[in-house]
């Protein structure tokens, strides 16, 4: 599903009329008419809606909203959160519209909790303040419009956005309304899927109001990885399928004591569909490799019997790499500084597809260049928001303040393919490309959970995905899976090898969804 800003939304408004010739009071009509369908749906059984409008457009929605339910015998009360001349345009058409006895006007402080009984006793309340025009922090009898419409036993319905919410970011500009649904038009704001927004929306539903698909389809924003988002990438297996068709991943990973990541990304990799897996470890490790892994190969490396990677090692990993298909490097690898040297002696030479994770990205962040002279063409990083500071050299709240900007301009600035982890995990590509994970859940922050992601990734890469793509589902998988797992043993104390066995579950439903066509 497209995700774009509110800006680029009022732009796609500007084209349809200007362009188009419909009419912003047709989309407006639309919008009302969408919302209004939605609340009866949803909040039919008690027809009592209190509507808070504010003095744009999204109470002009409101006002369409308040006219269609009051047709329908509902009983409306509509408060304006300023003075009525104040409303100008297409709100200022449908203000008109409404019959004068459901309008209390309430522009100054204190006036709208004047009518506090009037939300005890309704059935929805109707958040039409603030929509895509939001422009600054909330203040005045807007946040205590805000606070009353939080505070009200009613369930809450936000037109567009929950107001408050910034549609770009998704961050809350002083005080938000949080919703229990949110219908927003034509395409989903970037603000109700970036969190905190989209814990703020509810059940969030994206309405048609005639803005045409490929006005939509042209304009700037990110893919959200969805159900539908992610099943059209997935490919089902011919029949005659053999593992020579399914790549050979090598995986260089582990160091003493830290052998169960080397494990998770190899066994994740066969749990992701890979061929054939073989996972390069120190020497001193393997006896312990091959009890730990069973359909992955497991391939002893000098290690000067240290259990760490050393230089000796990079001739060993090349000879390995023959035949392969995609590389992996990171996992569980340590700090050392002979594994860290090894790492940048494989990113530069190594011609093959690469993911590199973990231990690889802070070897990576200590000579960044070392991506900028290297072989291979498609270089999959998959940092979580320490490791992306590290590699920019900024703070981890530079990250966390524009996680979206952040991979963007690494991604495009070392041509390397990045999935930013986090909620919502961002996947960058060189190209420019957005996209944004919408799988997963609070119960995968946890140890080993990006491993088990860098054993997806790669064995997708292996089995031919284009790289974005690789990166995309393989993201949306590994949350799904995790999300599987949630729904049997909740959110609390599931692991990453629980994530890891719950992988084939993951494509099984992505695939009987798209074989059987459901969202
Ligand atoms: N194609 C569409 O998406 C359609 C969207 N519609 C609705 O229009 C709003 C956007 O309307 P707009 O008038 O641009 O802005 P708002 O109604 O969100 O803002 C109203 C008003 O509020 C002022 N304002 C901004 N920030 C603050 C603040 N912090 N405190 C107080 N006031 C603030 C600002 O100056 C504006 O004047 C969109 O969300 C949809 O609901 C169309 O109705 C249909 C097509
Ligand atoms: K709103």
């Amino acid at each position: 599903m497209k995700a774009v800003t509110g800006e680029t939304m009022q732009q796609l408004d500007r084209r349809t009329i200007d362009e188009l010739g419909i009419s912003g009071l047709i989309l407006m009509e639309n919008a009302g008419r969408c919302c209004a369908g939605a609340i009866t749906a949803a909040y039919g059984g008690n027809k009592k809606v209190v509507i808070v409008a504010g003095k744009g457009n999204n109470g002009g929605d409101g006002f369409v909203i308040a006219r269609l339910l009051s047709g329908q015998g509902w009983q409306v009360r509509v408060f304006i959160l300023c003075s009525p001349e104040e409303i100008t345009g297409d709100a200022a058409v449908n203000l008109q519209r409404l019959d004068e006895a459901m309008i209390t006007a309430c522009p100054r402080p204190g006036d709208l909790a004047k009518h506090g009984s009037a939300f005890a006793g309704a059935g929805v309340i109707v958040d039409a303040i603030l929509g895509t025009g939001l422009k600054s922090e909330v203040r005045g009898v807007y946040a205590e419009a805000i606070d009353l419409v939080n505070s009200a036993s009613a369930p809450v319905f936000a037109v567009d956005i929950p107001s408050g919410v910034d549609s770009a970011s998704g961050k809350i500009l002083g005080k938000a309304v949080r919703a229990d649904m949110t219908v927003t038009f034509a395409a989903a704001k970037l603000g109700c899927i970036l969190y905190p927004g989209a814990e703020l929306c509810g059940t969030l539903q994206v309405a048609d109001i005639g803005i045409p698909e490929q006005v939509i389809a042209d304009a700037p924003g990110c893919e959200f990885m969805d159900h539908a988002a992610a099943r059209k990438l997935l490919r089902p297996r011919g029949r005659q399928t053999h593992k020579g068709q399914c790549g050979h991943c090598l995986i260089v990973a582990g160091s003493s004591g830290k052998t169960g990541a080397a494990a998770m990304a190899a066994n994740s990799a066969v749990r992701a569909g890979a061929g054939l897996v073989t996972v390069a470890v120190p020497a001193l490790l393997n006896p312990t490799m091959e009890i730990k892994t069973t359909e992955a190969m497991s391939l002893p490396v000098p290690d000067g019997g240290t259990g760490f990677f050393c230089g000796d090692a990079f001739k060993g990993i090349m000879t390995a790499a023959a035949g392969k298909d995609v590389i992996a490097v990171g996992p569980g690898l340590s700090f050392e500084p002979e594994t860290a040297d090894l790492v940048r002696k494989i990113v530069s030479q190594a011609a093959l597809p690469l993911v590199v994770d973990a231990d690889g990205l802070n070897a990576i962040a200590a000579q960044p260049e070392v991506l900028q002279a290297r072989k291979s063409s498609v270089v999959i990083l998959t940092p979580h928001p320490g490791e992306m500071a590290r590699l920019a050299g900024i703070t981890v709240a530079d990250v966390e303040g524009d996680r979206i900007g952040v991979a963007k301009s690494f991604s495009s600035r070392y041509k390397v393919f990045l999935i930013l982890k986090g909620a919502r995990t961002i996947i960058a590509s060189p190209d420019g490309e957005i996209a944004i994970n919408g799988s997963g859940n609070p119960g995968m922050a946890s140890g080993g959970m990006g491993d088990v992601l860098t054993g997806v990734v790669t064995a997708l890469v292996g089995q031919g995905y284009p790289p974005f793509f690789a990166c995309c589902l393989g993201t949306f998988i590994h949350g799904l899976s995790g999300d599987l797992v949630a729904t049997e043993k909740g959110e609390i104390g599931i692991s990453a090898v629980d994530v890891q066995e719950s992988l084939p579950y993951a494509f099984k439903t992505l695939l009987s969804n798209a074989m059987n066509g459901s969202s």
